[in-house]
């Protein structure tokens, strides 16, 4: 079977996109890990299916590269809305998209007639309390100790819909994430395993990050995994809250704006190439 895809990617967060208003993909955790591997495959950190929707304009589902399947995805989602509109699917510069965290809404940044930005209303973030005792100080959260391997560590465990763990340390740059990473991802206190941020404060409203996500290991960018960065470093006193803060991750800048009642994220979104595959 011949298959079209399009490759795109968020801050080279890169996923595989499959157009399925016509097309009926069978296991799409097999495909993930088929057409993920970037020696034998086509290369990516997952891919990416792009369906229709009775609720929304459209219905986004993304597996992680091992096949696991992620319930919300921030960098895909803005390329989901990217390939909808700059292929005249949807005509519309404010769309909604469903996904298995409900549906969001999104704003496009259009440039000569393609998106180069969108802003997702990602919804609110929830604390994931049951799974670490959060100790409350006032109005700030002091993050909880835990010890991984050898190492003790303070974290915050936030929900963007998809499970994170906020670690915050002094030099982003020198953490040994593949050696550390898979430690945080198949804890025991996290049976559904969890997405593992290391941040650095760099400046009030401005973090630097890096990543290990469920089921791809270290990629360049984490749409979702900003958004809990920036609400933990609220929540822990490091940014203001109703403020953009600026997270600055491998492959690029995402802003990111964190109220009471959701969190906004704002970042580019890129197509790299169209093709056929025959699986
Ligand atoms: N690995 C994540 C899904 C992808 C999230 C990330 N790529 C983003 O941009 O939000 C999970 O299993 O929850």
């Amino acid at each position: 079977m011949e298959l079209k895809f399009t490759k795109m990617h968020g801050l080279g967060n890169d996923y595989i996109y499959i157009n399925c208003f016509d097309t009926v993909i069978e296991s799409p955790e097999t495909l993930a890990i088929t057409l993920s591997d970037r020696h034998f495959g086509i290369g990516g950190d997952g891919i990416v299916l792009i369906m229709p929707s009775s609720i929304a304009d459209a219905k986004m589902r993304m597996f992680n590269l091992d096949g696991s399947e992620g319930k919300m995805c921030g960098n895909a989602i803005r390329c989901v809305a990217k390939y909808l509109y700059d292929n005249t699917i949807v005509a519309k510069e404010e769309l909604t998209i469903e996904t298995l965290s409900g549906v969001k809404t999104l704003s496009l940044y259009i440039e000569n007639g393609l998106v180069e930005k969108v802003k997702v209303d990602m919804g609110k973030a929830e604390l994931i309390p049951e799974k670490i005792p959060v100790l409350l100080e006032g109005e700030s959260i002091i993050a909880s100790p835990i010890t991984v391997g050898t190492e003790n560590y303070e974290i915050t465990c936030v929900s963007m819909g998809n499970p994170h763990c906020v670690v915050f340390c002094h030099d982003v740059d020198n953490v040994k994430l593949s050696a550390i990473g898979p430690l945080f991802e198949h804890n025991a206190l996290f049976p559904d395993r969890i997405n593992t941020e290391f941040i650095e404060v760099v400046e009030r409203n401005r973090l630097k990050m890096r990543v290990w996500e469920r089921g791809s290991g270290e990629t360049l960018a984490c749409g979702t995994g900003a958004c809990a960065s920036a609400v933990a470093a609220v929540l822990n006193g490091h940014c203001e809250k109703n403020s953009d803060i600026d997270v600055e991750l491998l492959g690029g800048v995402l802003t990111i704006h964190y109220t009471d009642d959701t969190v906004f994220m704002t970042g580019s979104c890129t197509k790299v190439f169209e093709g056929t595959i025959n699986i």
